[in-house]
């Protein structure tokens, strides 16, 4: 029989959060013990309107939350500030974080892994769970070897408040370790009106478009001499999301360190 894992979850009620807590109820052998929502302090989740019938305790103090919930897991699907506050939280208490939250800066990514190292304590950091998406990554790294230029075009809701997108980011870093740093476009190349080219990491290009109707979009554009290859994935449905988040968090149970990214723990 597989043994229960234990979770707490930060930010039920988002679009994220709120799905998350439907993949839990449907999972045997996960539980949901308790929820970090700054709005609904002392209720349960199956009393807030629109949330499954799941009766885990709610807490808008995060503190409070760590210090009284008995968890192995911690997921966070909220923001930036929040997210980190929490995911050093969960490792001061020897919680694993599941983290679906984007946004956090290299020094931030760097001291959460090493408060990971100093706990001892497992945590996955996650740009994007869904499979598809994954692969888009680890493909344009492949075609990153091939071609010398590329520019990435990542397309979300218009609620989304980072940008550019973690996917994008973890996009080109993995690309950026198959090729030799370079700028691209012509060397005398101007923006006549501020931000047309995009953000710049290492000489590639990201453009962030923010527009209702959209989810999740990004398409990532090799260019060359005489022909441009383009790869492309979309999530129509935030269910894409949820069999990397159910697999991170078995997964976690099994790490004692810090992983950026589920190809991490696929291959
Ligand atoms: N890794 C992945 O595959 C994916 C990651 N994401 C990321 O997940 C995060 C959430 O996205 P999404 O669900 O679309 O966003 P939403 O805005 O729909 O949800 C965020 C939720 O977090 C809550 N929240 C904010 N601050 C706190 C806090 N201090 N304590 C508790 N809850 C808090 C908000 O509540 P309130 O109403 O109080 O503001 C809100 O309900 C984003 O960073 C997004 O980029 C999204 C999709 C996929
Ligand atoms: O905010 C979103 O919606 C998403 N955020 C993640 C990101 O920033 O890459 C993952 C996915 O793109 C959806």
């Amino acid at each position: 029989m597989t043994e229960t894992i234990n979770i707490m979850l930060a930010g039920p009620r988002g679009k994220m959060g709120s799905e998350a807590l439907n993949m839990i109820e449907g999972t045997d052998h996960f539980q949901l013990v308790g929820c970090v929502d700054r709005k609904h302090q002392g209720k349960t989740i199956k009393e807030i309107d629109g949330l499954p019938d799941i009766d885990a305790p709610i807490y808008s103090d995060a503190q409070e939350a760590f210090d009284r919930l008995n968890a192995d897991v911690f997921i966070d699907l909220t923001n930036p500030e929040s997210g980190y506050v929490h995911t050093k939280l969960a490792l001061n208490h020897h919680i694993r974080p599941v983290i679906g939250t984007s946004g956090f800066s290299e020094d931030q990514l760097d001291e959460l892994k090493q408060l990971s190292s100093d706990k001892q304590t497992g945590i996955v950091i996650a740009p994007n769970f869904a499979i598809g998406a994954v692969l888009m990554m680890r493909f344009s790294q492949m075609a990153a070897k091939y071609f010398d230029s590329v520019e990435i075009i990542e397309k979300h809701h218009d609620e989304k408040l980072d940008a550019p997108s973690g996917t994008a980011v973890k996009t080109a870093q993995l690309i950026k370790e198959v090729r030799d740093s370079h700028q691209q476009g012509h060397p005398d190349e101007q923006e006549s009106l501020p931000g047309a080219r995009g953000a710049n990491v290492d000489g590639m290009h990201i453009h962030s478009v923010r527009l209702p109707g959209y989810i999740a979009q990004q398409e990532v554009i090799f260019g060359q001499s005489g022909q441009t290859l383009t790869i492309n994935h979309n999530s129509t449905d935030r269910k894409s999301f949820m069999s990397g988040v159910k697999f991170a968090v078995e997964q976690v149970m099994t790490i004692d360190h810090f992983v950026y990214g589920l190809e991490n723990l696929m291959e």
